[in-house]
């Protein structure tokens, strides 16, 4: 499934709490339709009722998270084995997890969370990092790729203003499994750069595809 994702567009579809396409599966699914149409190598959805909607009409690998509040009560990618549990159930072919120490202090717990996911669930983990030393430590309890999601979004990561295309190259001299780039990737170029000369096995666009209330944002804030 990981060797099926090699220099392959991945897109991101998932709606948020306050925009149009929040709460109907469906929507997902067209745009993961959409996906499919332009020719994208993969899926990446969040919750079980978009995975399962989004199965029944696009049949492309599909990487699942579970945004949902973890045992402190914050807010995190797959918190736990029973929401990649859900997601497995859904149709997830990949789950993607918080690998961040901000969220996962504790690396016995992340190693636990991911050999189980591996032997239980029979799925390959796709590790959510920040950072290379959060790379090498994912590497290390057993994920089988990472991904520069959450670059920017913790206390000690600086947000480039586009993707962060430096860490991808760091991370693929760094490390062995495959790298994903994402996070803030909004041109055709830059998933070109990241692929062709930084190494990344594969690209995860969101916004710039799938959130089209940003995408028109950007065009009246140039006025
Ligand atoms: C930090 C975090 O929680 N990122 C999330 C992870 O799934 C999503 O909000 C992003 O849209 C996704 O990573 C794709 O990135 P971008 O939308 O920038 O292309």
């Amino acid at each position: 499934m990981v060797d099926n994702l090699k220099h392959k567009l991945i897109v991101s579809c998932q709606s948020w709490p306050g925009t149009p396409f929040y709460g109907d599966p469906r929507m997902m699914r067209a745009m993961a339709e959409c996906a499919l149409m332009a020719g994208a190598g993969g899926i990446r959805a969040n919750g079980p009722d978009d995975i399962r909607e989004i199965k029944k009409t696009v049949p492309l690998p599909m990487i699942g998270i579970w945004k949902a509040p973890d045992k402190r009560g914050v807010r995190i990618i797959t918190p736990d084995f029973e929401s990649a549990e859900k997601l497995a159930d859904a149709g997830a072919d990949i789950i993607a997890i918080d690998a961040t120490a901000e969220a996962r202090p504790d690396e016995e717990e992340l190693r636990e969370l991911v050999g189980r996911i591996r032997s239980e669930l029979k799925l390959a983990v796709m590790a959510d990092i920040s950072n290379a030393e959060e790379a090498v430590r994912a590497e290390r309890c057993g994920a089988d790729l990472a991904a520069t999601t959450m670059a920017g979004y913790t206390s000690y990561t600086v947000k480039t203003d586009g993707p962060d295309l430096d860490l991808i190259e760091t991370l693929v001299r760094t490390v062995h499994i495959p790298i994903v780039g994402e996070g803030r990737f909004s041109k055709p170029e830059e998933v070109q750069e990241a692929i062709r000369n930084r190494g990344a096995h594969s690209v995860v666009v969101g916004t710039s595809i799938t959130a089209p209330w940003e995408i028109a944002a950007r065009f009246v804030r140039a006025i």
